[in-house]
This record gives structure tokens, sequence and C-alpha cells, in this order.
């Protein structure tokens, strides 16, 4: 089933039940306190499991004038009902000397009220129909939980993965939801069978045994303690004792133990029969433990935070969708009467705002634009050139508006001729960086009358950046002046901090530089993250890796391009000059806390955030720094920092690869194969391989890296990716 169905299935789910869960929840949690303070009253006596039934019966018997009954009850307490001074009295005792332990636990008028809300609404029959109910669309709801959660972390063997965070009510959603998914099947699976056994869908089959009077014996008289099952039988195996009525022999024990019932003769000790519990009854009596937590402080405990779990995940869950952008496309322009067509492949919404920002500047440009989903793709009579923009989902998979994307593109073949391109979204957190993007670019180029206009474009963690790099180039071949504005949702929130320029460096030789800034104000950035750089009003940002060198000081490393706005507006700034700049959070890329074996990958300016890495590594952790440029001559910008981190211990070691100092070209790809050893241990000791850089490089390194762990450890390289033991951040 397709991904859509399964969500529209949670949600709708959700949607009915969240009243009646919230409430069975919240009185859930209270019902939870129950089992765990009686559990913790000190009628417990140590040892007195272990004590036979005889020896129970015996000082029981001694103690008091007549006794009618014994009882042990799921918390191990043994009550006694007795007559004293001629009135019925029933309390709990001690089993090694039947002195009396204290009354019977009563319950807590909060605790009825809680039970008989959670059982009915106070609704009676209705009200135990609605909270059953309920109960079964909570297993329903669980079920399309696992599928989702097994599609969104790329397969059931990811399933406990660690989960990338997108934003706060997602990650905490799926979290949150592995955690409780247990205790919640359990408490919905448990809920339905006691609601069908209440309204008698599964009949509660009694033990009825017969006793043939006829064959009663008289003798041989036995001491009750002789009795060979009051001998044989443990204290722990009771449920109830009943003692005879009288002393006629037609009279007898009746014994519930925990799994058989028996008639015992009075005088003899002959058992008059005996008949194991029915398989319902077993049933029903795990159920009520498993849905109460009767008797079980740590089972209570994990059933009442399962409880607390659900408004949790209610409230996280309704968030995901409200805050999600909605995915209805109006148009001007019919399908069939427009030269371009824009598709959107999104599940989240975001995609589709770049999507339409893409469309609003067409339709002003004054041509005739039409946005659609991918799903939707099918005989666009006048379109000439498409543009599909889609997001990757899962392992490299399509998102839901664009699941049926391929086949509807091999079933509708365009009869005119036409160009593409297709823009992939997606995040290199992921193992399987744009993938779909990639299969959507082979599918219509392998259709009829298509004609691809360049190879697929990628987009990184939404960068509008990037987006508008790739409009700069589509609408040059389209001959359209075109300027993107950038959506509002994209826009980051975040306040702008400035900066001091400290110091430049720049080699003569070479067309990269660093700068040192202060910061003297807002936020405090972590190395890995982003500094969002505008140079003039108007303009794009510019992303650039921090380093932090202390705790106000951050380096920046930039190659400048000849005609670059930002590069050269960075590059003029003079020493003590401010900047004002957003520090945007880049979480996937900080230094891994527990890694003790780290590797950097970098070519270029991407050793910028490893720099500083390098040199909060005040713990000397071991970290071993790939970096490749094209000539020796780039090292001298970061000599000084690298030479000073090995002689400190902060760095074990520094490897280089330069492209075009020897007749060979080496990349730091090449230096992967050749120090294997180090590389397969980082992967097996949960250590962390870093990459930073260009995209290309990117590639080459995972390829590299896949062939290692394909070959010696047996595994797809996605395992580590999804552990985040590698992280990459390249442009
Ligand atoms: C559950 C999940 C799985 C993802 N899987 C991938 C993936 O395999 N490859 C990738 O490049 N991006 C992946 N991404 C990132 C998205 O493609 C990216 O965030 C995209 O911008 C989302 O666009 P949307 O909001 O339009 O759906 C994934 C995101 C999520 C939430």
């Amino acid at each position: 089933m397709i991904v859509s169905v399964w969500r529209f299935s949670h949600l709708l789910f959700a949607i009915i039940s969240s009243l009646f869960l919230l409430i069975a929840s919240v009185t859930g949690v209270i019902l939870a306190v129950e089992p765990i303070s009686n559990k913790m009253e000190s009628y417990s006596i140590s040892g007195a499991d272990e004590l036979s039934l005889a020896e129970t019966l015996e000082n029981i018997n001694t103690k008091y004038e007549e006794v009618l009954a014994v009882k042990r009850d799921r918390n191990g307490f043994v009550s006694a009902t007795v007559i004293i001074d001629g009135n019925n009295d029933e309390f709990y005792i001690d089993p090694f000397t039947g002195d009396k332990l204290g009354n019977l636990i009563q319950k807590k008028p909060l605790f009825q009220f809680a039970t008989n809300l959670h059982r009915s609404l106070f609704l009676k029959s209705t009200g135990r129909f609605l909270i059953g109910f309920a109960s079964f669309l909570l297993i329903l709801i669980s079920i399309s939980g696992i599928v989702l959660i097994a599609k969104r972390q790329g397969g059931y063997k990811q399933f406990f993965a660690p989960v990338v965070r997108e934003n706060f009510s997602q990650y905490n959603h799926v979290v949150y939801a592995r955690f409780s998914l247990i205790p919640l099947l359990v408490l919905a699976i448990t809920g339905v069978y006691l609601s069908l056994l209440r309204f008698d869908v599964i009949p509660d089959s009694q033990v009825s045994l017969q006793v043939d009077f006829d064959s009663i014996q008289e003798e041989p008289f036995k001491e009750y303690t002789e009795f060979d099952l009051f001998e044989t039988t443990p204290l722990s195996e009771l449920r109830e004792l009943e003692y005879p009525f009288s002393e006629f022999v037609e009279d007898y024990y009746i014994i519930r133990l925990k799994d058989k019932e028996l008639y015992l003769n009075q005088v003899t000790g002959d058992i008059l029969a005996e008949e194991k519990h029915p398989i319902v009854q077993v049933m029903s009596s795990w159920a009520t433990v498993l849905h109460t937590g009767e008797g079980s402080i740590l089972w209570s405990m994990v059933l009442g935070l399962g409880s607390l779990a659900i408004p949790f995940l209610t409230v996280t869950g309704f968030m995901v969708y409200f805050k999600r952008p909605k995915t209805k496309v109006a148009n001007e322009y019919s399908k069939n009467e427009s030269e371009y067509v824009i598709l959107v492949g999104t599940e989240g919404g975001t995609t589709l705002q770049f999507a339409q920002e893409l469309h609003k500047q067409l339709l002003l440009s004054g041509k005739k634009s039409h946005l659609a989903l991918m799903n939707q793709y099918s005989l666009f009579k006048k379109m000439e050139h498409l543009v599909v923009i889609t997001a990757t989902y899962g392992q490299g998979e399509a998102p839901a508006s664009g699941e049926k994307f391929i086949q509807l593109v091999k079933k509708n073949q365009q009869k005119q001729a036409f160009d593409f391109s297709v823009v992939g979204f997606g995040s290199t957190a992921y193992p399987n960086f744009c993938q779909f993007a990639y299969e959507t670019h082979e599918v219509l180029k392998a259709s009829n009358n298509s004609t691809a206009l360049e190879e697929v474009f990628t987009v990184n963690d939404q960068s509008f950046e990037s987006f508008t790099n790739w409009c700069s180039i589509w609408s040059k071949q389209m001959g359209l002046p075109i300027k993107l504005k950038k959506p509002k949702l994209i826009t980051s929130s975040k306040p702008a901090s400035t900066f001091k320029v400290i110091y430049k460096a720049e080699l003569p030789e070479d067309d990269t530089f660093l700068l040192s800034l202060k910061n003297l104000n807002g936020s405090k950035p972590v190395s890995g993250d982003l500094l969002s750089v505008v140079p003039a009003e108007g303009a794009r940002e510019r992303l650039y890796s921090i380093g932090k060198l202390n705790s106000d000081t951050l380096l920046i490393s930039i190659r400048r391009h000849e005609k670059g706005l930002c590069s050269n507006y960075l590059y003029q700034l003079k020493q003590d000059a401010k900047l004002t700049a957003i520090v945007v959070n880049n979480r996937n890329f900080h230094f891994p806390k527990h890694s003790r074996k780290t590797v950097f990958i970098a070519t270029g300016t991407g050793i910028g955030p490893f720099l500083g890495m390098i040199q909060e590594n005040i713990k000397r952790t071991e970290i071993h720094l790939y970096w490749g440029a094209k000539t020796k001559d780039a090292f001298n910008l970061y000599k000084d920092y690298i030479e000073t981190a090995l002689q400190e211990g902060k760095l074990t070691d520094f490897k280089t690869a330069y492209s075009r100092q020897q007749s060979e070209k080496i990349y730091v790809q090449h230096l992967i194969e050749r120090d294997k050893d180090l590389f397969l241990e980082v992967l097996k000791k949960k250590g962390c391989i870093m990459i930073c850089g260009s995209i290309a490089m990117q590639k080459e390194v995972l390829q590299e890296l896949q062939q290692l762990s394909n070959k010696y450890l047996n595994k797809d390289l996605s395992y580590y990716q999804n552990r985040k033991q590698i992280k990459m951040d390249c442009y």
C-alpha cells in the first residue's frame, strides 16, 4: 500500500478515536498508580510463598476459632475469612503465624471514579462499546504507525536506527512512538479482548466440576495436614481455598489454584473432582494482568508511561499534520493550454513552495504555466518545457505526491517534443541523496519526444541559494529574466548577529581566504553550523561552514569567485569591519560527542569547520584529517592551525591528496582504499566519518566507503549512515 494511504488511515483513526483515547489514557495513568500503591503495602511476607498449604492452614487454624476461606491475591498478599466472637471478618494475615496484618485494601474514590470513566465513560454499555472501539482503533493506529516509521526509516531493519531530526514534532512523534509501541499495543489488544469478553462475544467459560456423591469414602481418615495435595502444593500456587461448609463428608474443600480447580474430600484427602482452567479463563486472567499491571510495579510503570505517551503523540501527530504546508494547487491555465508544466514531488510541502514561486514568476513573465503534483502526470497537449521538482523519502523513494509518477510517465507518452529539467530536493543526512530525482530523470529521458536540458540539479536541505542557482541556469536557457523570492516558510526566523572581522588571511597564489570573526552579540554557534550572509539588499543568501575557534571567535574559509557577489563582499572587509549574518543550526554536522575515533575528509575550503572541531578537541580523542587540494601551496593557508594541532595532540594525523602536484592525479577518495584498515575500524568501533567539500568529492568518497563496507563488513553503507556514523555537509 502506498505511503499516502497509510498516512491517511493513521490520521483518520487518530481523529476518530482521539477524544476517547485521551480520556482512556489520562484515567489509565491514574489507574497505573493503584497497583503500584497496593503493591507497596507491607502485607507481603518474605518466604511465605514457599510454605506448603498444609503448613499455612495449620498456622491459621490454630489461631482462629473457625476459618471459612484463605486467599492469595496477585500482589502475593494472603487473606483469611474467619469467625471471631461469632462475627465474620476478612483481613490480611501472616501465613507463618496467622496473625492479622491489616484490613483489606479498599478502592479509593479517585481510583473508583477513574475505573468507571476508563471502562464505560459513565455511559454503561454505550460507553463500554466506545472505549472498546477506540482500543481497536488504537491497534490500527499502531499498525499504520509501524508501517509509516519503517517507510520513513528506510525499512523494518532500520526501525530502531537513529531518527534524522527535521523538526520538534516530527522527531519526537517518531521517537516516543517507538518507545511506547509495545505497551500501547498490549493495552490496545487486551482492551479489545476485555471488551469482547464483557459483551459476551468471547464466551466466559467457567470450570464446572461434578462430584459423584455415591462414591464418596469416609475412610481411611487422615489429618488435613497429611493430605497429599496440601503437603505438595506451595502457597504461591493458591488463589482461593474454601473450607467445607459442615463436617459431613458430602461437604468438601474447594480449591482454586493458578492452573486448575479441584474438590477435596475433607476426611480422606482424596481428590473428588479436578479440572484445568479453560483456555479462555487463562487468557482473560493474562489480559487483566497485562492491561492493569496488577501485581507488578514495573509493568504498571511501563503501562503508565505508555498511557502518558498517548496525549503527547496525539498533540505532536496533529502538529505534524497541521504544520504541513497544504499541497492543493490552483491554476490559471489548464494542463492542456500551458507551454510550461511544473510538477512537484513533495511530502512535507516545502518543495511545493519553491515550485509555487517559480510558477508565479513564470506567470508574471507572461508565460502560460501549469503547476501540478507528480502524481497528476498525464498528457500535456501544449507542453514544451517540463520542470520536475521533487523531494526524496525513505530509502531513496518517492515522496507521497510522486508515488505513481514512474508508471504514469510510462503510460502517458507525450505526442509533441518537450524538454525537461529535474531538480532534486533532499538532504545529505540521508543515505540516498536525491535518489528519486535521479530515477525521475531516467524515466523522463527514456520517454518519447523528451530532451534533457541538463543532468539532475540537487538542492541540499532546502537551500534557497542552490535553487536560485538552478533557476538562473534554467531561465537563461529559456531566455527568461526570472528572479525568485524566498518562500515565506523557508525564510530563517533566527535573528541576525553582528560580527567584527579580527583578521583576514590569504595566499597570493590561491583564490581562497580565511576570515576570523568575533561574535559581538547573538547566538552561539557550534563548529559545523552555517553562517548565512546576504551580501547586498535583495541578494540571495550564501552559506559558509563555521569553525569555532573559541567562545566568541569563528573562522570561515571562503573561495573567491571572480564575479562572486558574496565572496568579493567578504573579501573586501577590512580588519575591525562589521558584518551582519545569521547563524543557522546544522545539527547533523556537529562533532559527534561519543565517537572515540573520527575521520574528517575535506577538499578545499571544506576544511573550515574541521579546523574549529580540532581546536575544540580538548579531550584529545583520535582525529584523522584527510584533505584534498590542487597543489601543496594551498596548504599554507591552514598550515599554522594544523601544525599546532598536531603538536598539541588535538589532531592525530593529517594526510593530503594534491591532484596537480604530480603527474598522476590523486584525490582524497584514493586514500580510502590505501588506509582501509583505519576506515574499517572507525566504522566497526562506532566512530564517525565526516565529509565536507564538493558534492562531486562526496559522491566519490561514498562510493569508496560503500565498497569497503560491502566487501569487508558485509553491510550496506546506509547501515552506518543511519547510525549517524557518516555525516556530510557538501555543496
Ligand atoms: C523521513 C524522511 C526521509 C528522507 N529521506 C531522504 C532520502 O532518502 N534522500 C534525500 O536526499 N533526502 C531525504 N529526505 C529529505 C527530504 O527529501 C527533504 O527534506 C525535502 O526537502 C523535503 O521536501 P518536502 O517538504 O517537500 O517533502 C528525507 C526526509 C524525511 C523527513
